[in-house]
């Protein structure tokens, strides 16, 4: 069995549970190699990466995974190179074949789809954002755009018109009529990201989209990406191998290793209550500050210290508690809908800084 950790439900994060998750993953393999449907639930599926290799000459890319993806989140698979982000995500779709498990969208069984029901599912219901934007270098930024929506078999007029719209909305204003290779590489992946939108799929994935773009660049495609998600609540899935990538996106990240799920949650449990040595090891260079919040730095109220002192929301992040108790000198309150939850004062946030926080903390 792997480890994993499922989030808590938090008033900052979307909810869960109280709907049907987007997509509903039990228990899923995919192998690559001969005869790789006898390997999962035999014995050979506890064997180690390299020994299953040795034995059978079959790769477990995925091995037994379990997770929903909740509506309106941004979902990051994390991993390093190799541990399976990229066959997990289009294993989602079936553009790869899992080889045993359960898949469901929307409650609606995935791996009983047709081919039309499938074909179904990638134009209109999850649309895909790859690293490499696969434009047409022939036609025009709008053309481009509109690709999707000529496949689906939209008029010219109307996906024209649709494709407008998404220039806009992503910042292509003045650039529709050039050609993909008249485009930085930013442009492109921009083009790449309202060509998907255009499709107004449920769900987008986007499988390392920036990792070819230089920092700059980078951040302000990320930023692109979350300005869209506040405006549209769409959901997203993530994949990135990139740590400060998945932490500034999403509001739940899930770790992979090797085939299988480390850990699954929000970034401050991923970084303040690491499932193991290996999440510890990964996330050691964060700046913890920036990622966790009051509501893991606070301790009880003193009955005199209920109605003083400034008042920070319990998703404040400890950076900006820390100017706050300094510009005031004393503790400040954590509130929530009125209600005081607890106080942070120096001692407490310099305590998570320096990681002495610990499990004490957390049961806080
Ligand atoms: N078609 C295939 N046949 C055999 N093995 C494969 C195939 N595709 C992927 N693999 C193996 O499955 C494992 C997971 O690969 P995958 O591409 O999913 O990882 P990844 O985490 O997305 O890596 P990266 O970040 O480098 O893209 C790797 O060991 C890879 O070599």
């Amino acid at each position: 069995m792997m480890a994993t950790t499922l989030a808590p439900e938090t008033p900052d994060s979307p909810k869960t549970g109280d709907r049907t998750p987007v997509f509903s993953v039990r228990d899923m393999w995919k192998v690559f190699g001969p005869k790789a449907d006898r390997v999962p639930g035999s014995p050979d599926a506890e064997l180690s990466a390299a020994d299953l290799r040795a034995r059978t000459g079959c790769t477990a890319a995925v091995r037994d995974v379990s997770f929903d993806v909740e509506p309106g989140e941004v979902f990051v698979v994390m991993g390093l190179s190799g541990s399976g982000k990229s066959t997990l995500v289009r294993c989602l779709t079936r553009l790869i074949e899992p080889t045993s498990g359960t898949l469901k969208i929307d409650g609606e069984d995935v791996m009983a789809m047709d081919k039309a029901r499938l074909r179904d599912l990638r134009r209109h219901r999850a649309a895909m954002v790859f690293q490499h934007f696969g434009l047409l270098p022939h036609r025009s930024v709008l053309d481009n755009i509109a690709y999707g929506l000529e496949i689906q078999g939209m008029g010219k007029a109307e996906r024209r018109a649709k494709a407008a719209e998404m220039v806009e909305k992503v910042g292509l204003t003045g650039l529709e009529r050039r050609r993909p290779g008249q485009l930085s590489g930013g442009q492109q992946q921009r083009v790449g990201l309202a060509r998907a939108l255009a499709v107004d799929p449920e769900v987008l994935l986007f499988d390392e989209p920036f990792s070819a773009l230089d920092p700059l660049i980078r951040r302000d495609m990320q930023e692109e990406v979350i300005r869209l998600h506040h405006e549209e609540r769409r959901t997203m899935v993530f994949i990135t191998h990139d740590l400060s990538e998945a932490l500034r996106l999403g509001d739940r990240i899930m770790l992979m290793r090797d085939g299988g799920i480390v850990q699954i949650g929000t970034p401050e449990e991923i970084v303040g209550s690491p499932a193991d040595e290996y999440v510890r090891d990964f996330v050691r260079d964060v700046p913890r500050e920036q990622v966790l919040t009051v509501r893991r730095a606070m301790r009880p109220a003193k009955s005199d210290e209920e109605d003083g002192g400034p008042a920070l929301t319990p998703g404040t992040t400890v950076a900006d508690a820390i100017e706050a108790v300094a510009r005031s000198g004393g503790p400040a309150r954590v509130v929530d809908g009125g209600r005081c939850l607890g106080v942070v004062d120096h001692a407490c946030l310099l305590s998570v800084v320096a990681g002495l926080d610990g499990k004490e903390a957390a049961a806080a």
